[in-house]
């Protein structure tokens, strides 16, 4: 039987707090921890300023990261995230929001190293090679793949390629650091196939006319490059349960958030 950790009942209580994990009380949680007896008990309960009648899914988001931040120091030791590698995947259909969610994590959560891919299509007006993607021309990813440089790779929309460079997450991840890829479907299959302890986050819209909208609203594409896209969407999100969770992009702050508390 797998062991779980102090980390990863932490994870769960607080991904979901009706859960038996979120309804524990936090000074029955720290005694269950081996070596933590009544009197160490007291003293962290103090020195956090948890309240002893606090159960774990109701902590603060302060204390919850505190917390955390302890049981990390303790026990560094603890695989990860109870045998989850902390590479972690985001995808979804097309305009539900990926890149938007990704930029705010990259923003508001700058311990999370968000990947940047390398790409055959030509750089927007206002991206910067290196930081939005690395532009390459054909012969340069094909060279690339020859040279095991990408984890994974995909002809996206059936336009440009992209692909996820192996080195900056190998580096990262070896440091301890929680990666983030937003890649598309193919892409996220691949990293599973690859490395099945990464974790898989979906995400969803909250409507399919809310999807349209905001498609329609980014202003990007014409009728009938949309209407391609929209087919593509469908087939999309009937593989929503191939992945570990699904985040519901409803307010980009509360999704981003949602995310990042999943990579922990
Ligand atoms: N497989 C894969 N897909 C990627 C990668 N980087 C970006 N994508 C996907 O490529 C698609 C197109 O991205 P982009 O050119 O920025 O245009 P967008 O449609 O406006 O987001 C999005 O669905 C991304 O998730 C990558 O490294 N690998
Ligand atoms: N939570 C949200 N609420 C409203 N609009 C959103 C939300 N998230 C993203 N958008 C908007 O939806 C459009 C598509 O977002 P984008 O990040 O480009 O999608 P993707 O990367 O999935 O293709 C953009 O115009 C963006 O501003």
């Amino acid at each position: 039987m797998r062991v779980i950790t102090p980390q990863e009942l932490l994870r769960r209580a607080l991904a979901d707090p009706s859960s038996p994990a979120g309804a524990m009380r936090v000074p029955e949680f720290l005694t269950a921890i081996p070596a933590i007896g009544e009197g160490k008990r007291d003293r962290i309960l103090h020195d956090l300023e948890i309240s002893p009648v606090k159960r774990l899914g109701g902590l603060g988001s302060r204390q919850r990261e505190e917390l955390r931040a302890f049981l990390d120091a303790r026990w560094p030791e603890l695989e990860p995230r109870g045998g989850r590698s902390r590479l972690v995947v985001l995808a979804g259909p097309t305009a539900v929001g990926k890149g938007t969610v990704a930029a705010y994590i990259k923003e508001h959560h700058p311990e999370i190293l968000l990947s940047v891919s390398a790409t055959t299509r030509a750089p927007r007006p206002g991206e910067v090679d290196g930081e939005h993607y690395f532009f390459v021309d054909d012969a340069e990813f094909d060279r690339m793949i020859d040279d095991g440089e990408l984890l994974e790779h995909a002809t996206v929309h059936n336009a440009y390629r992209y692909g996820t460079p192996r080195g900056p997450i190998e580096k990262a991840l070896a440091e301890g650091r929680t990666v983030l890829l937003e890649i598309d479907l193919q892409g996220a299959r691949q990293v599973r196939d690859a490395d099945p302890s990464a974790t898989l986050v979906f995400l969803l819209p909250p409507s399919w006319d809310e999807l349209v909208q905001r498609l329609v609203g980014r202003g990007t594409e014409d009728a009938p490059e949309r209407a391609r896209r929209l087919r593509t969407a469908k087939t999309e999100l009937a593989s929503q349960g191939e992945f570990d969770f699904r985040v519901v992009n409803d307010d980009v702050a509360r999704a981003a958030d949602e995310v990042a508390r999943l990579t922990r």
